[in-house]
């Protein structure tokens, strides 16, 4: 039973009633054509676009700008992927949408194709983003913000011309002895003053830098070499290599013709000891030549002191000293307390141990040096037809008319190659020399290299805590080393070690540290040197510049922590060419930075020494009881003390 009416489509003809197989056979011809006709047109297109795809990958790896603008290229492809159809270009926004429908009409192949274009530009636009990440400039994009990952350069340090570049000195004395005559300016009188003091050779350090001293004085104190500010001079040369006649010499020389005394020379030495070893050497070439050495270190009253400086005649201050020789604390009180004091004719500015003076250079003595060396002139001395301003850049006025020059000659074993350091000091044109002229010089990175005399012998004995006392009192009794300077790091382990040691007996020993008086510290340096002393325990107050004749061994009871400290301790023996032994008692725990250290700064080698317990044992005994007398020795000293 029919309950619905369905319509069924009959074709264009109309349902006229006519053979229905005819108009069936009719439609399904024109369907036919209808599909060869898209058939033909899908084909044409299908191969128009395989060739553009080709040809588009020829070119793909030059051209960047299709990767650049991803929207662009996809517009592109979907332009190509249609044919083009001379109607749909004529007839604009029409023409575009029947592009559209026939977008629509794409082959399952051709989609296909697209599909795999479409993922060549994905890679080819993220290979865009990478290459625009790591080269903005090529895509012509600013990227803000500075997110870019860049490799950081590491920033070479370049040492300056001068400090990389030294004047060599030889660091063997021995064979690079140089007789007196041949050394060019040394005037005849000072010749024979230095053979009179047993002096028939000059060691190399004093060949190098006694001509080159002597040059900058060549046109008397007010002109360097060519009418100009003679070069500062700094030296850099091993423990007892002799520096000190290396600046004598030439400064005594170059004040011999002076007529009116002033202070023209001025050395700044770390310690009243060392200050009163550099005064003796002057003052011993000074002799005969009415030169006036005078020393300024507190080892008299500051009055006594001020009576040696200056005297007043006519109601005019009149200098008494032509050399003066300091320490920084007590130059400071003179230049600040003492108005007969002055340095306005200063020409020469010593600074021994240079290193560690720049490292105690918070007490400002230097600034305050300079102030004094350019005050302004006294009413008394308007007179004078030299004048003298502060260093500034050398020009045709500033030289006329001449102004005496201040030359600073700085001298060490472990003079800093820190730019920075040395720069504090206001070097003018500074000359090295240098007898370290090894890796450290050429590659700044390299740690610090320094030269050990080349007549030291270098131990390290491995320890315990405990036994150390009687390692020491081995060496002395046993292994017969004496004269021995023997090292702590503090004033307590200097005055303990030497109780010990005299409770023990049988040992000549003396502690050398700032518990005794400077008195005190002179004689017993004087004993030790006479042989009266067979075991010196002393601070760090005699590792540096001290020269005591005949110390054959040094002994760091306690390892130093610096590396500048050890060597100017090694270096109190093997001076002058002389040979020398030196020992570090080492703990276990010490062992391989202290060993690392003295391996970086340029040590030769430093040999292994074991000492066997067995060799220790007989001694025990007695040290047990020393130990206990020790302890009340100590307690009565505390009660002294508090009462
Ligand atoms: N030409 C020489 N001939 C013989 N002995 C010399 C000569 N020059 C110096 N001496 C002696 O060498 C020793 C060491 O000299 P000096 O104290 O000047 O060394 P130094 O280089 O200043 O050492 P340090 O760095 O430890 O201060 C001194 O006893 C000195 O008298």
């Amino acid at each position: 039973m029919a309950l619905f009416l369905i319509n069924r489509y009959l074709g264009d003809e109309g349902d006229d009633g006519s053979s229905n197989e005819s108009r069936a056979k009719a439609l399904l011809a024109k369907l036919q054509r209808k599909a060869k006709v898209k058939e033909q047109q899908s084909l044409s297109c299908q191969e128009e676009y395989q060739s553009k795809t080709t040809k588009k990958r020829k070119n793909k790896g030059g051209n960047l700008d299709k990767t650049k603008h991803p929207k662009k290229r996809k517009e592109q492809v979907n332009q190509d992927v249609s044919p083009p159809d001379p109607e749909e270009l004529s007839e604009g926004d029409n023409a575009r949408k029947k592009k559209d429908t026939k977008k629509m009409q794409l082959t399952e192949k051709d989609k296909e194709l697209l599909k795999n274009d479409e993922m060549v530009e994905k890679i080819q636009t993220d290979q865009s983003i990478q290459d625009t990440e790591t080269s903005p400039s090529q895509t012509g994009f600013t990227i803000l913000g500075g997110f870019e990952k860049k490799i950081i350069q590491k920033v070479q340090r370049v040492l300056p011309k001068w400090l990389a570049e030294p004047d060599v000195i030889q660091r063997d004395i021995t064979s690079n002895l140089v007789p007196i005559s041949d050394v060019p300016g040394i005037c005849t009188k000072l010749q024979r003053k230095l053979e009179s003091n047993g002096i028939h050779h000059l060691f190399p350090v004093q060949a190098e830098v006694i001509p080159a001293i002597l040059e900058s004085v060549s046109h008397g104190l007010l002109i360097g070499r060519g009418g100009y500010k003679p070069r500062d001079v700094c030296v850099s040369a091993p423990t007892g290599s002799g520096k000190t006649l290396a600046f004598v010499i030439p400064v005594i020389q170059a004040l011999m013709e002076r007529v009116v005394c002033k202070v023209r020379v001025l050395a700044v030495l770390p310690t009243k000891e060392l200050a009163q070893q550099v005064c003796k050497v002057f003052s011993s070439y000074a002799e005969g030549n009415s030169l006036k050495v005078v020393m300024l270190a507190g080892q008299k009253s500051f009055a006594a002191e001020q009576a040696s400086l200056s005297e007043n005649r006519g109601g005019i201050s009149h200098s008494l000293a032509d050399i003066v020789v300091a320490t920084p604390g007590r130059l400071v009180d003179h230049i600040n307390k003492n108005d007969g004091f002055s340095l306005e004719h200063l020409r020469f500015l010593i600074i021994d141990e240079a290193d560690r003076m720049i490292d105690s250079m918070h007490q400002s003595w230097l600034s305050q040096v300079t102030k004094a060396v350019y005050r302004p002139r006294r009413v008394s001395e308007a007179v004078s037809i030299f004048k003298r301003t502060e260093p500034a850049p050398i020009t045709a006025a500033s030289l006329s008319p001449p102004q005496m020059p201040l030359q600073k000659l700085l001298f060490s074993a472990t003079l800093t190659q820190n730019p920075e350091k040395l720069q504090q000091l206001g070097l003018h044109q500074p000359r090295l020399f240098s007898s370290v002229h090894s890796q450290s010089m050429t590659n700044p990175e390299s740690q610090e290299r320094f030269n050990f005399p080349q007549g030291l012998t270098e131990y390290y004995v491995p320890c315990t805590l405990s036994k150390k006392p009687l390692l020491i009192l081995h060496f002395i009794l046993r292994l017969k080393f004496s004269p021995i300077l023997c090292f702590t790091n503090s004033r307590e382990a200097t005055h303990r070690l030497f109780l010990l040691v005299q409770l023990f007996g049988g040992v000549q020993a003396a502690e050398f540290s700032s518990r005794l008086s400077p008195n005190d510290r002179k004689r017993t340096l004087k004993e030790f040197e006479q042989g009266k002393i067979q075991l010196l325990i002393s601070t760090d107050a005699a590792a540096r510049g001290i020269d005591i004749n005949g110390v054959k061994c040094v002994v760091n009871y306690d390892a130093p922590q610096f590396i500048r400290t050890y060597i100017h301790r090694v270096g109190r023996t093997a001076r002058a060419g002389k040979s020398g032994l030196a020992f570090t008692f080492l703990l276990g725990v010490q062992e391989k930075k202290f060993l690392q250290m003295v391996k970086d700064a340029g040590s030769p080698g430093i040999h292994k020494q074991i000492v066997m317990p067995g060799n220790l044992k007989s001694m025990e005994p007695r040290y047990e009881q020393t130990l206990l007398e020790l302890g009340n020795t100590i307690k009565g000293e505390k009660a002294k003390k508090r009462v």
